[in-house]
């Protein structure tokens, strides 16, 4: 046991680790949040001792509910147990705190089987006045001394953190005025002497400082984003106008992603109050927008939008404008509470799981009293930071925004929030070149004009069409010419390449795979020659693929005949798109998110079939070639009893011992079971081989299924993350693009790219997006088994066999 969970858990530190367990030096803080914080890792590190002494810790919900927060709950308690600690709920948020009694519940593993799909808290959640009271706050702590209880995970919003860190420092005052008062002993006070408490930012507001994402607010950008999907039709049908009214308080995160994922034609959000006279601006940009051929209008607007003066912008103040001014026939859609309902996003569970098992970990590393934490993420990062810094720097942005301080509260909303927030604004004031002055189009950057040419490579994945698209309209507007190549490789041999125009892309966003077309045929010795005869053909002075595996390949290729060709001496660039996730360079591709919500819920599905005493354990199996990233994500967000991928080695032992594991836990009533295999995790120990192999052992006891989930993973519409990554995505490629060709210009005005750095792929790795040149990646790739050698979420994998209950010696964790 100890040396498993040294194996997961790094001690507080400021210590950076690759998955791989090497130690790199911390990088300049690029971290939105300059609140000094420790990164927590579940990778192999020297660590903390199993803690057998007796610890006890509570968790709880409160203030808003948020979808995730079970996750958490779940996370919390499984990574207790696991670790001898003994665990409790608490029902009804700080409430059952006040009250005691059955609201606080010693929690089994099993008391949180069944929750990781479910939206809201299972354990409830609630405002609770009491508990603003002193008094209310004494019974608080006698319900947790006499229960031993000294140590808190709070799962909840700003308010909620701020009452806990109260709760902590009247602590001491508090168990003094208990013992006096006779009502705990001596002893019972010497036991919990201090609190120690973390809390998780569980809010779809994503209003906290110190986290980049707090739990719930990727499951209600699903909610808008099928919002809006729904009213574009109907809109379109009718040529409405819609106003869509969405939560966040006084933080505009939700629509600010919303606007940017739904094409929004105009968003309002607290933090920019638009200048005055906004109303004729909103309505000339929507006017612009409709004589382009858009048959709808929409725009976002959040529940705490204002104007300069902090006067309320309101849904049916701009409904009014919009019928007054343009005419518009125009509707308001107040989304209300549905975005904080439904199941959790796939990561959203994931976030929520990780975060839990970092809570537990602070908890146990803690050798006594430490300072109150709270639990982030940076990047793809879980961080331990100081967390009344973080409710402290919180408040400031409101006492900033009541004051009318707008540049100050975005200041502190951080980096990737105004990052964003520029990205809207670039995609607000990049009009339809048609309707533009000319001088509106070349204004922002005064370059010679080139010829780009745009084409997808390899299987179709969900943000195909938002990035080109995007990029297609970004580059429109700077005034290049945009060619769109049909079919990759094969539609520039044939011909197959249409000059884009502004309406050529519109809705595309909102649609999965690829509507340029797209295969996975790359250039041969055979057809370089002919290719290069079309790029000259065509002047093509750029060419951006976006694409799997074999766009990256593709683009090698290319540049290393650049000695051979001078077609190919133009900037190459590739963005990664495709579900699997494999391509080098980038932690996601755009697909992969849409693929791993799809995973997530058929896994859900099957867990329903398996309902009502039917005893099944499941084998489902994912895409993903050599890479076994769904199936492991799916594995934590679905809550899968194990994870076969190539990347870790695996025996005919370790399918028999999770086959007697499985056939224990149905013994002990477990009613279903859940393992996924990724399809090329062994060429032998095939899904049909574990399925009959586990019918076999499981006999009298489970019976098994297997569910070969397809091309269904391509998923259907894209989520919020893949829309939204494919605009954040064409961004930088648009300013690569022109970067590279500007600059290469030779004494003829002629690209003429050769040096490594005009040919790259975009990565995103943490939260920056860099062009890192095909040279560098090449050396970190497996062309074999087309993967890259070091995938970041490797490190997560301890964590399926954790919150599935494996004994120790069940972790394998040998990687190839
Ligand atoms: N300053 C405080 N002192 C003591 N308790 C507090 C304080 N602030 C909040 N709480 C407790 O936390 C509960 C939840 O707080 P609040 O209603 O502000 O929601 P929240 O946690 O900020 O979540 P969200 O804003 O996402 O809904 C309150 O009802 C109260 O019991
Ligand atoms: O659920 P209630 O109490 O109506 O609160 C609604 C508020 O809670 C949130 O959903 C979460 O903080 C906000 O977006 C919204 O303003
Ligand atoms: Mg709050």
């Amino acid at each position: 046991m100890q040396q498993l969970i040294s194996r997961l858990l790094s001690p507080p530190g400021r210590r950076f680790l690759y998955s791989n367990g090497r130690e790199r030096e911390p990088e300049p803080s690029e971290s939105d949040h300059p609140l000094v914080g420790e990164q927590i890792s579940f990778t192999r590190a020297p660590s903390i001792t199993p803690r057998e002494d007796g610890r006890c810790l509570a968790v709880f919900t409160s203030g808003g509910d948020a979808q995730g927060m079970n996750s958490a709950l779940r996370a919390v308690v499984r990574m207790a147990i696991f670790s001898g600690v003994r665990v409790f709920a608490v029902r009804e948020g700080y409430k059952g705190l006040v009250e005691g009694g059955k609201h606080i519940e010693e929690f089994r593993w099993a008391s949180v089987s069944n929750i990781l799909h479910k939206g809201g808290t299972v354990v409830g959640t609630a405002r609770c006045k009491e508990f603003r009271e002193r008094e209310g706050r004494l019974k608080a702590a006698e319900n947790l001394v006499q229960r031993g209880i000294n140590n808190l995970v709070v799962i909840g919003g700003d308010g909620s953190l701020t009452g806990a860190n109260l709760f902590k420092k009247e602590w001491e005052g508090l168990l003094a005025e208990l013992e006096e008062a006779g009502r705990l002993t001596r002893s019972q006070v010497e036991k919990c002497k201090y609190l120690n408490i973390v809390g998780l930012v569980g809010s779809i507001d994503n209003d906290m400082c110190g986290t980049d994402m707090t739990i719930g607010t990727d499951s209600a950008l699903h909610r808008i984003i099928e919002a809006v999907d729904c009213l574009t039709s109907t809109a379109a049908s009718h040529q409405r106008s819609f106003v869509l009214e969405v939560m966040g308080r006084h933080c505009g995160y939700l629509a600010l992603m919303a606007g940017i994922a739904g094409c929004a034609d105009a968003v309002f959000i607290p933090e920019r109050p638009p200048n005055p006279g906004w109303e004729d601006s909103m309505c000339y940009q929507i006017a612009q927008c409709r004589d382009a051929g858009r048959r709808h209008s929409l725009v976002i607007v959040s529940e705490g939008a204002v104007d300069s003066e902090n006067r309320p912008i309101t849904s049916e103040q701009i409904r009014d404008i919009l019928q007054a001014k343009l005419g518009h026939d125009t509707r308001i859609t107040v989304l209300g509470h549905v975005q904080r309902g439904g199941k959790p996003s796939a990561y959203d569970r994931i976030i929520s799981a990780r975060m839990g098992a970092a809570a537990v970990i602070t908890l146990l590393n803690a050798e006594g009293e430490i300072p109150p934490k709270m639990i982030g993420v940076q990047g793809n990062v879980i961080m331990q930071l100081p967390l009344m810094d973080c409710v402290t720097k919180t408040r400031a942005i409101d006492t900033a925004m009541k004051t009318c301080e707008f540049k100050q509260a975005l200041e502190l909303r951080g980096r990737s929030f105004k990052r964003n927030m520029e990205l809207l604004r670039r995609l607000e004031s990049c009009r339809n070149p048609e309707c533009g002055s000319e001088e509106d189009i070349l204004s922002p950057t005064p370059v010679r004009r080139f010829k780009f040419a745009i084409m997808n490579v390899g299987a179709p994945a969900a943000g195909m069409n938002s990035c080109n698209r995007a990029c297609i309209r970004l580059l429109l507007y700077k005034g290049h010419t945009v060619l769109g190549v049909g079919n990759g490789f094969s539609g520039l041999l044939d011909d197959d390449i249409t000059e884009m125009s502004w309406d050529s892309v519109t809705n595309w966003a909102a649609e999965g795979g690829s509507n340029l077309g797209t295969n996975r045929i790359k250039p041969t010795a055979h057809t370089l020659p002919e290719i290069a005869a079309k790029f000259g053909e065509h002047h093509i002075e750029g060419l951006l693929i976006v694409g799997g595996f074999e766009a990256y390949h593709s683009l090698i290729i290319l540049e290393e005949n650049r000695k051979l060709y001078t077609a190919f001496r133009i900037p190459l660039l590739g963005v990664a798109a495709t579900i699997s996730n494999n391509v080098p360079g980038t932690e996601y591709s755009l697909g992969c998110d849409t693929a791993l919500n799809t995973i997530v819920s058929s896994c859900d599905i099957l867990r329903q079939s398996a309902q009502g005493n039917r005893k099944r354990v499941f084998v489902v199996e994912t895409m993903g070639g050599y890479c076994g990233y769904l199936a492991t994500m799916a594995a934590l967000a679905g809550g899968a009893d194990a994870a076969y991928i190539f990347e870790e080695k695996f025996t005919i032992s370790d399918i028999q011992r999770d086959a007697d594991y499985l056939v224990g836990k149905f013994k002990d009533g477990l009613e279903r079971g859940l393992l996924l295999r990724n399809e090329k995790c062994n060429e032998n120990f095939t899904t049909t081989f574990i399925t009959e192999l586990l019918s076999e052992q499981g006999k009298g006891v489970f019976i098994c299924r297997d569910s070969l989930l397809g091309h269904l993973q391509q998923g259907d519409a894209p989520t919020p993350y893949d829309r939204i990554l494919g605009v954040q995505y064409a961004a930088h490629t648009v300013d690569f693009l022109q970067k590279h060709a500007q600059e290469n210009l030779n004494s003829r005005d002629k690209v003429r790219a050769e040096n490594a750095e005009s040919a790259c792929m975009i990565g995103l790795q943490g939260t920056k997006f860099q062009a890192i040149p095909l040279q560098k990646l090449a050396k970190d790739t497996d062309f074999e088994h087309r993967i890259p050698t070091h995938q970041w979420w490797m490190s997560l994998r301890p964590l399926i066999a954790i919150f599935a209950k494996h004994k120790e010696h069940d972790f394998r964790g040998e990687t190839r």
